[in-house]
């Protein structure tokens, strides 16, 4: 009896579940017809639309904005979701922090959901954005306001295992990916198809541009299909941008919400500008850190090397606030670490490159800072538009060079920037502390490899300077070369090619014109420069196509590997240097040490290796500017010089004298004065004292060379053993949870398939399962609202045997036994 009363109660509940089921399906029906209706034509009533419960929107996505606590819409999302529910085509501008995600996100998932997309329908959505960062932010979004609904999505982004994308790709319903990523699974995924693809949205759409993607984007947008929606999103309407909307959107509705407003920036934005020598940037930087050690910042530089040795120079410093820095030449995963830590922190000091500069949504950060003049004000925009976002308040600070401020602020003025000026202190009474350069001073002087990095910072400043187009603000000329190197703890500014022909050129223009009037050649002259600058700006280009398919960077170009050395230019850029500052820097092409200490102040990993290889020839120096005692041994013959023979060279041992008390003493320090003036006349001997001791010096400096150089190669060898070590960790390293989720509520997984799991050894290929009765006994696959304690932590609950697949008869006995419990 009881085990029939067993029986009866579970048909009894299992009747039950399929009639909720039943009842879940008809409401469901239901709601996607009415919504089908809404959404058919025009949506009435939008402008007094202030909440994303007034749209016409399916309660599962409703749920997951109010999940993630969006209720009220903004102006962008007010005025684009009304049009991008009825599948029209977008063309959305808005300024910095305004909430353009939600703006293509809700309408992405909702078309989905209202054709009812599955796995089996492929890829249906497709979202572009110009940065991984920038990627991974917005598959946060996704994943957050979609968890209700039932879809796959992957993040394409590169950085990660190809193989691993390659084959998850083909049963995406949405992909977040970076432009170059997707151009290379579309031309070498064969599982990779687009066919059926519904909508695309190009995210920031200025910077894909900005970033040199335009052919990519092209090939990406003739590979669609031309029956689709698209969206294309941007904070600044430039020209190109507009072109590629002509390109990619199909009689789009123009959505500009700010453009009549009086400014270009967000109102709760408090913008100041100061004038600052270049040498004094960075103790006014430090002292400003040191002045708001409860705030986040986020620092702007002009070059990776830059930020690299800012970010070095300062943690040794130790300011009593945490650093981080994040720039195009680390590694995805350290970018991402970085990304998370300070996106976790309440009081840090991000240093950076215009990497961060777009669409990054950092939580709470209350300053931006400039440290480096942005090449123009839609950069500047961009730059302060991580702070103040949404409702939040904020402040930004530009750093300007004397010679930049007349361009910049008139700049700015045109692009609607309200900035005022705050006047640094020059009374030194007021500037109670020590300037840092004596620390920087001392850094460089104790650590080969801090002065090699400064050197190497201060190059690019420089070039970042020469390369600019806006000539009328930048002027390399106008800087205080010497005076920089020193603020660095540089002994000396290391000698610029093109920044001294640029200086005799300009020294040969203004004698022209002072003699003749041959203002023709003059104007020459300023093309033939013109071409020269626009020839190694093509080349780094050129270089950085052809480097990465992915390129993040902004600022530094890989100028090695051409095969086509045509120019003058091309050619001295392709020249390895002969002098200290190049071919020193290419052997010394490990910094674990500095990974090391990294990751004893950080407490995590840091491997953006690439800083310290000169992967580009780019910054020549003129071998002949460089006394040739500092320069290291290049030939093979100089190196294997026999020890006799560099024993002459260094020349005779000194003599010592002892005196009563054992002291040790040069012999003409006890030497009579008659002895002393028979060597000649006093200032000739200390001049000849000079030379020698700067003789010893340079000797030392070579010898310290080689011994970091030594040094380095140990480090190298080590790092890369540690990465085989890492890469074999990666192949059975469990990472793809991050890239790719099903969004799928376990309770509706029977009515939509969508079940992938995340986990590669677990992967199923079955995203058809609509066998609802057997859901209780299938284990369930880790959701991806789940993070992945989760997911193993239920997964130990549930018994499960895992066998491996039996291959002979014998097995698949043994197996059948096992199964029987025998
Ligand atoms: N309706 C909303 N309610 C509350 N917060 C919102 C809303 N929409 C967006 N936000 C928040 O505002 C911030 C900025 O949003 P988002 O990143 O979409 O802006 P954006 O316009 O894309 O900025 P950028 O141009 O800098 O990329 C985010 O932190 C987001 O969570």
């Amino acid at each position: 009896m009881p085990s029939s009363n067993k029986k009866g109660g579970a048909k009894h509940s299992h009747s039950t579940t399929n009639s909720v089921r039943k009842e879940k399906r008809l409401s469901e029906a239901q709601e996607l017809k009415q919504l089908d209706d809404k959404c058919k034509h025009p949506i009435a009533g939008t402008d007094s639309m202030q909440q994303f419960d007034e749209l016409p929107i399916s309660q599962k996505t409703l749920t997951g904005l109010k999940r993630a606590n969006f209720i009220k819409m903004t102006d962008i999302q007010r005025k684009a979701l009304p049009l991008g529910l009825c599948g029209k085509d977008i063309l959305g501008a808005a300024k910095t922090g305004s909430g353009k995600t939600l703006a293509f996100l809700v309408p992405m998932i909702e078309m989905l959901y209202r054709q009812k997309w599955g796995p089996q329908d492929g890829l249906g959505a497709l979202i572009i954005s110009p940065t991984r960062e920038l990627a991974v932010q917005i598959f946060e979004v996704l994943r957050k306001i979609g968890r209700e609904h039932s879809f796959s999505a992957g993040l394409i982004i590169g950085g990660k295992d190809w193989k691993i994308e390659r084959e998850l790709i083909s049963k995406m319903n949405i992909l977040v990916c970076t432009p170059g990523r997707l151009l290379q699974h579309m031309d070498q995924s064969a599982g990779f198809n687009c066919d059926l693809l519904q909508l695309l949205v190009l995210d920031e759409a200025d910077r894909i541009l900005d970033m040199g993607f335009k052919k990519s984007i092209n090939a990406i947008v003739e590979n669609l299909p031309p029956q689709r929606q698209t969206m294309l999103f941007s904070a600044t309407q430039t020209k190109s941008v507009k072109d590629l909307a002509r390109l990619s959107l199909k009689d789009p509705e123009y959505v500009a919400v700010h453009e009549k407003s009086e400014h270009s920036t967000p109102k709760n934005l408090s913008q100041y500008y100061m004038v600052v020598p270049l040498q004094q940037k960075l103790d006014v930087m430090f002292n400003f850190i040191k002045t708001h050690l409860t705030a986040k910042g986020i620092v702007f530089l002009s070059s990776c090397k830059q930020v690299r040795f800012v970010f070095e120079t300062f943690c040794k410093m130790h300011p009593g606030v945490p650093l981080l820095h994040l720039h195009g030449k680390q590694k995805q995963q350290k970018r991402a670490e970085t990304y998370a830590k300070f996106a976790a922190q309440k009081a840090a000091y991000l240093f950076c490159t215009d990497i961060a500069a777009r669409g990054l949504d950092f939580a709470a950060v209350n300053w931006v800072i400039q440290l480096d003049c942005p090449e123009d004000p839609e950069t500047y925009i961009h730059r302060v538009g991580r702070t103040a976002r949404y409702e939040a308040s904020g402040q930004a600070m530009l750093m300007l060079c004397p010679s930049e401020e007349a361009g910049m602020v008139q700049g700015l003025e045109r692009a609607k920037v309200p900035i005022q000026e705050v006047k640094l202190k020059q009374d030194a009474k007021d500037v109670k502390k020590e300037p840092i350069q004596k620390q920087m001073q001392r850094l460089c002087f104790n650590d080969p490899e801090i002065k090699y990095l400064g050197q190497k910072a201060f190059i690019s400043y420089m070039r970042s300077v020469y390369l600019q187009k806006d000539k009328t603000t930048f002027d390399v000329n106008a800087l205080p070369a010497e005076e920089f190197a020193a603020s660095l703890g540089l002994p000396g500014a290391p000698k610029i090619k093109f920044v001294e022909k640029s200086k005799a050129k300009n020294a040969v223009r203004g004698s022209q014109k002072k003699s003749s009037d041959d203002e023709d050649e003059s104007a020459d002259e300023q093309d033939a420069e013109e071409e020269e600058r626009s020839k190694v700006k093509a080349l780094d280009a050129k270089k950085k196509n052809k480097k990465e398919v992915v390129p993040e960077d902004e600022e530094d170009i890989d100028a090695t590997g051409s095969k086509q050395v045509k120019s003058k230019i091309e050619k001295m850029f392709n020249r390895k240097n002969q002098s200290v500052l190049a071919d020193h820097y290419t052997r010394m092409v490990d910094h674990d040490n500095d990974n090391k200490a990294a990751k004893a102040r950080t407490g995590g990993d840091n491997d953006d290796d690439d800083i310290f290889t000169l992967k580009r020839a780019d910054h020549d120096l003129g071998g002949d500017e460089i006394p040739e005692d500092t320069l290291l041994p290049t030939s093979k013959r100089q190196q294997k010089m026999s020890k006799l023979e560099k024993a002459k060279n260094q020349g005779q041992g000194n003599k010592l004298l002892f005196d009563e008390d054992g002291q040790a003493h040069e012999l003409y320090e006890l030497e009579d004065e008659a002895s002393f003036h028979a060597k000649g006349d006093a200032l000739s001997q200390q001049k000849e004292f000079l030379e020698k001791e700067k003789m010893v010096m340079d000797r030392a400096d070579v010898v310290d060379k080689s011994t970091a150089k030594e040094k380095l190669r140990e480090k190298k060898a080590k790092r890369k053993q540690r990465e085989r070590e890492d890469m074999m960790d990666d192949d059975s390293e469990d990472d793809d949870g991050e890239m790719v989720v099903t969004l799928g509520n376990p309770d509706d997984s029977d009515d939509q398939g969508g079940d992938y799991s995340m986990d590669e050894d677990n992967y199923s290929g079955d995203d058809n399962d609509n066998s609802g009765d057997d859901e209780e006994d299938t284990p369930k696959k880790r959701g991806w609202w789940q993070d992945k304690a989760d997911a193993e932590e239920s997964k130990k609950k549930r018994k499960v045997v895992e066998v491996d697949e039996p291959q002979t008869l014998a097995e698949q006995e043994a197996l059948a036994l096992k199964l029987l419990g025998l």
